[in-house]
């Protein structure tokens, strides 16, 4: 199987899959536009931030499976993916540390103006009465919005520095937040109002667009540092271009809604020239040891696609299975009896959602569960019982968990 690496990645994680027989190809060049024509005879993809549109995936007519080596899957058409039966992975946690890393490295730059103090340095100019009035971290607000992998090891970093933690996440619950020893929001208003600091890592979906909003910002007290080291579409930024110079906010911003597909595209955006706002490329996961651990769960994944029947991290599983019944046959480890089976009931028009077939020691007898959505008749089972080598059929009705 040929996989094709359509980014800039540490591939040598990935040289164990050769034993596999598996070739890879890395083609770090590859952009939006270019990688349908890349993608013919691709069995597995793994990108970072290429993305990866409905195009590409109609032209990948062998593609199984799709690694997203990093957490968000925005850049991904996952429903054109879903659409033809290839599996979206991606690699939660990985790089949890390094973006906990960059949004404390936004605090404390954003709190000494590092940036700019730098800058006069650079420039011949010793403004040491400028840069003596930071108001310093100890003792002052945290809000964490959203307490994931990434907003728990932010939660752990703050506390280091002596900062008072608080936090919405969707589902925290002021007991949770006891537990956890943080103060609880009820709302991201709440928070926001609350935050002498307030930095955000919550996951870009439809529901979440937006979210951190224009009344979110206005809650915010003068002069709060705000960071975003999560994605643009989570906050109003044309709300925040215009509150920057009116609170008097001190921004740390790693995404944009203006990002290049590739880093030799320009860039621009106004939100810089707004004030104190300390910007990076989209480097939140770029550390080596985060890319290293990406890398190497980007190979298991993989791995356990080409040897195993469950594959981790998929996003795009059904959450709920239409499946209301299990048909249990247990028959013979003989060709065709498999076959024999299906073909009953696909006579009797039984759609198959999910199934599984467990082979038992002396590969004599085997167990098959064919898990559909309506319930087969007694004719049906009666007419798979009655085959020589079926040992046994059973109907098991499942629970309704939707
Ligand atoms: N800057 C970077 O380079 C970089 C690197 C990694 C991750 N990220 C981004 O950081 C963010 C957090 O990543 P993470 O690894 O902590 O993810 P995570 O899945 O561990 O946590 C995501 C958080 O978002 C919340 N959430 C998800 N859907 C929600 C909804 N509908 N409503 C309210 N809350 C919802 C979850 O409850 C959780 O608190 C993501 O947006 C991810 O894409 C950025
Ligand atoms: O890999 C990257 O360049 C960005 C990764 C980051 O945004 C993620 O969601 O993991």
């Amino acid at each position: 199987m040929r996989l094709l690496v359509a980014d800039k990645m540490d591939l040598s994680a990935l040289e164990e899959l050769k034993v596999l027989g598996i070739e890879i190809e890395s083609r770090p060049e590859l952009t939006r536009d270019t990688l349908p024509a890349a993608l013919d005879g691709i069995g597995i993809l793994v990108v970072r931030s290429t993305e990866v549109t409905a195009k590409a995936i109609a032209s990948g007519r062998q593609l199984n499976l799709i690694v997203r080596a990093g957490v968000g899957v925005g850049t991904i058409d996952v429903a054109a993916a879903s659409a033809r039966g290839i599996y979206v992975a991606n690699c939660p946690g990985k790089n949890a540390t390094a973006v906990a890393e960059l949004t404390m490295a936004f605090i404390l730059a954003l709190d000494r103006r590092l940036v700019d103090a730098t800058s006069e340095l650079r420039a011949g100019r010793w403004e040491k009465a400028k840069y003596s009035v930071a108001r310093g971290l100890f003792g002052r607000r945290i809000g964490i919005a959203g307490l994931g992998a990434i907003g728990r090891e932010v939660l752990l970093r703050a506390r280091a520095f002596g900062l008072e933690p608080h936090a919405w996440s969707r589902s925290l619950t002021p007991g949770r937040a006891a537990k956890l020893d943080v103060s609880y929001a009820r709302t991201l208003e709440d928070l926001a109002a609350r935050s002498d600091i307030f930095t955000v890592h919550l996951t870009a979906t439809p529901q979440t667009r937006g979210i951190v909003s224009r009344s979110v910002l206005e809650a915010l007290p003068d002069g709060a540092i705000v960071v975003n080291a999560a994605r643009p579409e989570v906050m109003d930024y044309a709300a925040l271009e215009e509150l920057i110079p009116r609170k008097g906010l001190r921004v740390g911003l790693d995404v944009f809604a203006t990002e290049p597909d590739k880093s030799s595209a320009p860039f621009e955006s106004h939100l810089l020239a707004r004030g104190l706002v300390y910007g990076t490329p989209h480097v939140g996961a770029q550390t080596e040891q985060a890319q290293r651990a990406v890398a190497l769960e980007t190979a298991r994944i993989i791995r356990a696609f080409m040897t195993e029947e469950e594959l981790p991290n998929v996003v795009n599983i059904c959450a709920t299975s239409p499946a209301r019944y299990a048909v249990v046959v247990r028959m013979m480890d003989k060709v065709g009896v498999l076959a024999n089976t299906l073909s009953v009931m696909k006579r009797h028009g039984i759609n198959i959602e999910e199934i599984s077939n467990t082979v038992f020691e002396g590969a004599t007898a085997t167990c098959t569960k064919m898990r559909v959505s309506g319930r087969p008749s007694e004719a049906c089972l009666k007419e798979i019982a009655a085959f020589e080598e079926v040992l046994h059929v059973d109907i098991v009705a499942l629970p309704n968990l939707a």
